[in-house]
C-alpha cells in the first residue's frame, strides 16, 4: 500500500478512487503524495517521503510550491474541475449586485402581522433594480472560469470586455467572437459596469485592483472577486465605496474591513462548493497522483512541465532536473555507459525546471540500483524515480 496523507474535505470520489487503486488514504505516515483542497501547507511540515502534492482545485497559493520545487516534488492542481460552479455563483453574484434581492428578502421576512400582502406590496418600491441586459460587463482573466463568466453574460444579452494577457489557446477557442479584447485592463475598467476578476493569486496580482484601478471605474459600477482575498485591495474597496466611487462589491472572502457594510455582499469561500466541483475536481486530483506515483506521467502540474506518454515498455525512469545546458546529453551518456538501451527519451522544460522521462526495456536489477543512486549525482539532477510496468512503483 502506498500512504496518502490528506487534508479538507476530499469528496468520495476521489478517496475512493486511490482506494481502489492500492493507496491507504488513512495511513497518514510516511505519505507518499498529499492530497488537499485549501489548507495552508506554509505551515506544515512536509515530510521527505511526499513525492507529489495535489491541489483539489484551482488556485494554489496555499502551497509553498517553489519550496516544493526545489526538492522534487511536483505539485498538481485541478484546472477547470469547478469552473462552472463558480461561473454559476459569479452570475448570482451579478445578479445580487442589479437586483436587491438580499434586502427584499429580510424584508419580506419582517413584513409579519396583518394583511402580508397588502404591506410588501405597498412597500416593495425601495427593492428595484436594474437590468443586466444592455449593460457592459468587464472580465479580468478569461482562464478557465473567465470564459464561462464572459460567455454565460453574453447569453444575458450583456456586452462583453475581457483582459487577459496571458492567454492560452486552449482557453481562446471556447471564447465567443462578440466578446471584446481589451488592449489593457484600464480600458476594461473604464468602461464596464460591472467587473469580474478571475486571475490567480500570484505576487504580480496582489492588490491587482488597488485604489488606482478603482479610480478609473464608474461610480456606478459594482466589482466581483470570486477569485482570493488579496487580489482585491479591500482598505481600498471600502473606501470606495464610503466615498460613492464604487457602487458596490460582492466578494467571495470575508474580510474584517468589509462587515457589515450595505454596499458589501460576502459569501465564505464558496464559488467552487457544488457536488458537481468537489467530485470532479477530487478524481481529477485522485487521477493526476496516481498516474505520476505509479508511471511518472506528470498531467496539470504547475511547477514542473507535463509530460504524459504511453506506458509500452517494461521500466521508465523518470528525472527532474534544473533546466540548464546538456542535461540530455549527460543523461543519455549516463544510460549508454552502463549498457542500458534507451527505446524512448522524452523532456520538456518549463522556466527553471524540466523532466525527462526514460523508457526502457530491459533493466537488471542491479542496474536499477546504481540508476538510483547514480543519476542524482549529476549537476543539477533534483530526483530520480523509477517505475515498473504494469503501474508497478519499485523505487522511492
Ligand atoms: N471562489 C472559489 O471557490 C474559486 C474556485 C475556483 C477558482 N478560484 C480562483 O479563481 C482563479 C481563476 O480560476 P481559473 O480556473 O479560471 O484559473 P485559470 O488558470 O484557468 O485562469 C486564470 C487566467 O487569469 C489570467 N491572468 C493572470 N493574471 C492576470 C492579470 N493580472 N490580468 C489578466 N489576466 C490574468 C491567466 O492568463 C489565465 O488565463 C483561481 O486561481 C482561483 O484562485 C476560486
Ligand atoms: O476547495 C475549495 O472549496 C475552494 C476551491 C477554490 O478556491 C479553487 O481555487 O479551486
Amino acid at each position: 500500500m502506498t500512504n496518502i496523507k490528506t487534508y479538507n474535505a476530499i469528496s468520495g470520489k476521489g478517496l475512493d478512487y486511490l482506494s481502489q487503486h492500492g493507496y491507504d488514504i488513512n495511513a497518514q505516515d510516511s505519505p507518499k503524495g498529499i492530497l488537499l483542497r485549501s489548507q495552508n501547507l506554509f505551515d506544515e511540515v512536509i515530510p521527505d517521503t511526499v513525492r507529489a502534492v495535489v491541489r483539489s482545485g484551482a488556485g494554489f497559493n496555499n502551497i509553498p510550491v517553489a519550496d516544493l520545487s526545489k526538492r522534487g516534488i511536483v505539485v498538481f492542481n485541478t484546472p477547470g474541475g469547478n469552473a462552472n460552479a463558480v461561473k454559476e455563483l459569479t452570475i448570482a453574484s451579478l445578479i445580487l449586485a442589479a437586483r436587491p434581492v438580499v434586502g427584499a428578502i429580510k424584508f419580506a421576512n419582517q413584513t409579519r402581522g396583518g394583511d402580508v400582502s397588502l404591506r410588501t406590496e405597498s412597500n416593495k418600491g425601495g427593492y428595484r433594480g436594474t437590468e443586466l441586459a444592455g449593460k457592459t460587463l468587464g472580465v479580468i482573466g478569461l482562464g478557465n472560469v473567465g470564459s464561462k463568466v464572459a460567455n454565460t453574460a453574453l447569453a444575458l444579452d450583456m456586452d462583453v470586455i475581457g483582459y487577459d494577457p496571458g492567454l492560452n489557446a486552449n482557453t481562446a477557442w471556447r471564447i465567443d467572437r462578440h466578446i471584446v479584447h481589451a488592449r489593457n485592463v484600464e480600458e476594461v475598467l473604464r468602461r464596464a459596469d460591472y467587473v469580474t476578476v478571475h486571475i490567480p493569486m500570484e505576487e504580480k496580482n496582489d492588490h491587482f485592483i488597488d485604489a488606482g484601478k478603482l479610480q478609473l471605474m464608474k461610480p456606478e459600477a459594482a466589482l466581483l472577486n470570486l477569485s482570493r482575498g488579496g487580489i482585491v485591495d479591500d482598505h481600498a474597496a471600502k473606501a470606495a465605496l464610503d466615498s460613492d466611487q464604487l457602487r458596490m462589491y460582492i466578494t467571495d472572502f470575508a474580510d474584517d474591513v468589509l462587515f457589515d457594510n450595505p454596499k458589501v455582499i460576502i459569501t465564505p469561500h464558496i464559488g467552487g462548493s457544488t457536488i458537481e466541483a468537489e467530485d470532479t475536481s477530487a478524481l481529477m486530483a485522485a487521477k493526476e497522483l496516481d498516474e505520476y506515483l505509479t508511471s511518472g506521467n506528470i498531467i496539470n502540474s504547475v511547477n514542473y512541465p507535463d509530460v504524459n506518454e504511453p506506458f509500452t515498455t517494461n521500466y521508465r525512469v523518470g528525472i527532474i532536473h534544473e533546466n540548464v545546458p546538456n542535461m540530455i546529453g549527460q543523461i543519455s551518456a549516463f544510460f549508454g555507459d552502463n549498457g542500458i538501451n534507451i527505446e524512448q527519451l522524452s523532456n520538456r522544460a518549463v522556466g527553471q525546471y524540466a523532466y525527462t522521462l526514460v523508457a526502457i526495456n530491459d533493466f537488471t536489477s542491479a542496474q536499477q540500483e546504481h540508476v538510483k543512486t547514480a543519476l542524482d549525482e549529476i549537476p543539477h539532477v533534483i530526483l530520480t524515480r523509477r517505475y515498473q510496468n504494469p503501474n508497478m512503483m519499485i523505487g522511492d
